[in-house]
């Protein structure tokens, strides 16, 4: 386990491992989507998982997630190995998450669906709320606090009233990250961010998950297509291929390790 902290060229502290992946195996009846992968992820990081299609990439967001439970190998978060969980277990446990395809209420307000992304930091049940008024309008007020500064965060103060179907895909991308984002995660698991988006809005997307992760110390473990973008942001990236894992370093070693060029980046990217 990595135990040491360093500072990054552009000032960033990396801390110790928030999670580890232990020779993970990962079975759909006889199809094997990951074969014993052994990673982790540091405070503060920026960690990426790439790979071509069908490589398994999804496949172990939701291992991470604790969506899926491997028939072998062992999650540890936070250095103790973690048990199979229902989804809003994981969610208190600080874990939030984008989807590939959208995942929004469509019908909904972006205010609104940014504010269901603080449900598992609401305590006043309705009981609570008859007793007792003054907490839940206490919760009310934080819970606004929170969503309205991160609206300010990603520059979506224009579309806070617009219900999300009607805006363009790559804002409803940056409204289904602000969602993640009212979770207050320590660990925000982005699952293809920029998929689908043009140039302008990979660029914009880039730039937030990287302030994202400067302003707020949010760790972040996303899974992308878009070599260059990755190249760009990740402090650290594992190349999965065929469900193996084929590389793992920084982007420079990943970049220049043989058997990646050969998997992906040689027939991807000439
Ligand atoms: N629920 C499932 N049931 C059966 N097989 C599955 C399931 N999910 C994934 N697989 C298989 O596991 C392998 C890895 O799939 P996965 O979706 O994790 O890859 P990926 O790298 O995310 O691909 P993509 O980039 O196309 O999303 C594939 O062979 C896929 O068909």
């Amino acid at each position: 386990m990595n135990t040491q902290s360093y500072v990054t060229a552009d000032g960033r502290t990396i801390g110790p491992a928030v999670m580890e992946m232990k020779n993970i195996t990962l079975r759909f009846g006889g199809v094997v989507a990951i074969k014993d992968i052994s990673f982790d992820i540091r405070q503060g990081e920026i960690r990426a998982i790439i790979g071509p299609n069908g490589a398994g990439k999804s496949s172990m967001l939701n291992v991470m997630n604790g969506f899926y439970h491997p028939q072998e190998g062992e999650v540890m978060f936070h250095g103790t190995k973690r048990r199979a969980m229902r989804p809003h277990q994981i969610a208190h446990q600080g874990i939030a998450r984008t989807f590939q395809n959208i995942a929004l209420f469509k019908g909904m307000s972006t205010l609104d669906n940014i504010m269901t992304g603080r449900l598992t930091h609401m305590k006043s049940g309705l009981l609570r709320q008859m007793v007792w008024w003054g907490a839940s309008e206490r919760d009310e007020v934080k819970n606004r606090e929170v969503v309205e500064k991160i609206i300010d965060f990603l520059e979506i103060q224009a579309i806070r009233k617009t219900p999300v179907g009607r805006l363009p895909y790559g804002l409803q991308k940056r409204v289904e990250l602000a969602r993640a984002l009212a979770a207050e995660p320590k660990l925000l698991l982005l699952d293809e961010p920029m998929a689908g988006m043009n140039v302008e809005e990979k660029e914009d997307m880039s730039r937030f998950i990287l302030d994202v992760n400067d302003e707020f110390g949010t760790t972040i473990a996303l899974i992308e297509h878009d070599m260059g973008v990755v190249m760009d942001i990740a402090d650290r990236v594992v190349v999965m291929d065929y469900g193996k894992k084929i590389g793992d370093g920084t982007p420079e070693e990943v970049r220049t390790n043989q058997n990646v060029i050969d998997a992906y980046l040689g027939v991807a990217h000439d």
